[in-house]
């Protein structure tokens, strides 16, 4: 998806903010949709990112989500910055804000670098990032490949919160294929569910994008239904380990991401007896990550110790 304005900021290109005067050197485009482009900048030596949009209600109902995250703590490190405006070469003034760059590769890119077998982590991580929300009293709601950046190890972060929503509200942003309501499976609201919903879409997704794309063409929006997803789950050799979990997530039968984590967990859990012989690249990963948070841990005692 491309934004519907011109804006283009270059390597070097620096963004002095209109009002408190923050100074941001440009290194490169991170990415871009519909909302606004996103650019890695530094400031003195600290890299950030950059989000510049064409339309103000926009991002400022975005920038208000996550002031109010960060004000009633949802354990996420900081993540909004600055908020301002700047001038472009053209002229034109555009509001930007700064956050948190989060490093790591889009979610499909990971796994086609990775290779799938990293899924079932990365899948348990992000449940984990959305339980976190759903905790808080959040629900994501435009959850989608591009939205989840990985690191290493498996390492989840989301990014765009201009979908953040209320428990309990309307949805304010969501993309069709991973949208219960595009499938005739549940209200355009805000519950923990909505996010799971999108999650099984992901996860088929992710495994299997031909099919789905040929399945929102097959099929007249009126009839779409989850056990069209289903169908494609039940026949799909990557997916059938899955079908259970999916099946459940998809009638909204979790209550929320932490319980659906739980039951993830599990099924990770019976894959590894199962592949008893070969150990996974992402349980390297979870051992590397333990064995790195035991290390710190002992330097931390041994520290307060001495
Ligand atoms: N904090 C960040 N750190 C690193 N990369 C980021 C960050 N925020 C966004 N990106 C990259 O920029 C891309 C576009 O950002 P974002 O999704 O916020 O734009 P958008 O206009 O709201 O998109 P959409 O059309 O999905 O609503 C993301 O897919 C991601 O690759």
């Amino acid at each position: 998806m491309t934004t519907s304005f011109n804006l283009e900021l270059r390597r070097g290109n620096v963004v002095v903010g209109k009002w408190k005067q923050g100074r941001y050197r440009v290194e490169r485009l991170l990415g871009e949709g519909a909302n606004g482009k996103v650019y890695l900048v530094q400031r003195d030596r600290e890299w950030l990112a950059l989000k510049v949009g064409a339309d103000a209600v926009d991002l400022q109902s975005e920038i208000n989500v996550l002031k109010n995250i960060a004000k009633q703590g949802s354990g996420m490190e900081p993540f909004l910055f600055d908020v301002d405006d700047l001038y472009g070469p053209d002229g034109r003034k555009y509001p930007f804000y700064i956050m948190r760059y989060v490093r790591g590769d889009t979610l499909a890119d990971y796994l086609k670098q990775q290779g799938t077998e990293w899924f079932p982590l990365v899948g348990l991580n992000l449940l984990g990032r959305l339980a976190r929300l759903h905790r808080a009293g959040w629900v994501f709601g435009d959850l989608k490949v591009e939205n989840v950046m990985v690191a290493d190890y498996g390492h989840v972060e989301l990014v765009d919160y201009g979908g953040v929503s209320e428990i309990g509200r309307s949805i304010r942003q969501f993309t069709e294929i991973y949208d219960r309501g595009y499938w005739n499976s549940g209200p355009r609201s805000a519950d923990p569910g909505y996010d799971i919903f999108s999650f099984a879409v992901l996860t088929v997704q992710l495994h299997e994008p031909r099919r789905l794309v040929a399945l929102t063409k097959e099929i007249l929006p009126q009839n779409r239904t989850a056990s069209d997803l289903l169908g494609i789950i039940s026949s799909s050799t990557a997916l059938r380990p899955m079908e259970g979990w999916l099946r459940k997530a998809l009638e909204g039968g979790f209550a929320d991401a932490a319980e659906g984590a739980e039951a993830w967990r599990g099924l990770m859990h019976r894959r590894v007896k199962r592949k008893a012989g070969a150990t996974p690249g992402w349980l390297k990963g979870l051992a590397a990550t333990t064995s790195i948070l035991l290390a710190v841990s002992i330097y931390w005692m041994l520290r307060h110790m001495l």
